[in-house]
């Protein structure tokens, strides 16, 4: 399909959404995103950043325009494989479950062999530092472990695209940069396209390859910012001037909806 062919695995074209209550919550949204890339999106609160992502999500329909996922409808992507996976900022555990059960939940769900669905469930837990906590309950988890749950249960489909609404805004700052590191790593590993929804400019800058900078009211794309630092990235890195550059540049976008005349 023409999107796939120019390179995008996911597509805004011309994206508007007006909820049944009038609010105008995206306007002519337009941009592609590359298999493997980091993306960001960065805006106030009520810019739409959630709308949109659930759009790719195939949880809420465009009004006008169309997303596209490789080229289909999210619905049928998610109806046909398990290439898209959902983190919100609530991990959203069942209590009477436990960890490993909460994750094998998903691939249960889908049939297949049990066997299969426990080693891959896992492997994940692994993954993310969990591997003692397996048959723990989520009521003797801290807040960091239990998204780190809420993540594993995300990564044990191998999804290709990974769609993440403020994973860590719940989290005290130690936690949240210590599951920033995790997930780069996680991303870098497991070679998924992550699409991640935040109002901090310093963890746009600090995770994404590129970040997609909204204004509100509506919701459109001010600006698309490739951040050119090299990977893998480190906390140490928010120091060097180049980190500072790109949080000035995101930031005036932020505030202005344009570049200040000195960053140009
Ligand atoms: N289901 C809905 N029905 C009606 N209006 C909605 C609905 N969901 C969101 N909105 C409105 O659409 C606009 C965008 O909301 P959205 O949640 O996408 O923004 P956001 O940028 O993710 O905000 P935040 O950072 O505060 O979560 C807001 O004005 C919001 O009130």
């Amino acid at each position: 399909m023409g999107d796939k062919e120019q390179g995008h695995f996911v597509a805004f074209h011309h994206v508007g959404k007006i909820y049944s209550t009038g609010t105008t919550a995206l306007a002519d949204v337009h941009f592609g995103i590359g298999e493997g890339d980091f993306v960001s999106f960065l805006g106030p609160s009520g810019c739409g950043k959630s709308t949109a992502l659930r759009m790719v999500a195939g949880l809420e329909e465009a009004s006008s325009g169309s997303v596209l996922v490789g080229g289909k409808e999210p619905k049928r992507v998610i109806r046909e494989s398990n290439d898209i996976a959902f983190v919100f900022q609530e991990a959203n555990l069942l209590p009477w479950r436990t960890v490993l059960d909460n994750v094998i939940l998903p691939l249960e769900l889908r049939g297949g062999s049990m066997k299969e669905h426990r080693t891959e469930a896992k492997r994940v837990l692994e993954m993310v530092g969990l591997k003692d906590y397996m048959k723990a309950y989520p009521r003797q988890l801290s807040g960091g472990m239990k998204m780190r749950v809420s993540i594993a249960r995300a990564l044990a489909a191998k999804p290709k695209l990974l769609l993440m609404d403020e994973p860590f805004a719940a989290l005290d700052e130690i936690t949240r940069q210590t599951l920033q590191m995790e997930l780069l790593d996680i991303w870098r590993r497991e070679k998924m396209t992550v699409l991640f929804v935040t109002h901090n400019v310093f963890e746009a800058v600090l995770l994404s390859s590129r970040i997609a900078v909204m204004s509100a009211r509506p919701g459109r794309l001010s600006t698309m910012i490739d951040v050119e630092l090299p990977y893998p990235r480190t906390l140490a890195m928010r120091t060097d001037r180049s980190f500072g550059e790109y949080v000035d540049r995101a930031s005036s976008y932020l505030e202005h909806g344009s570049l200040r005349k000195e960053l140009g």
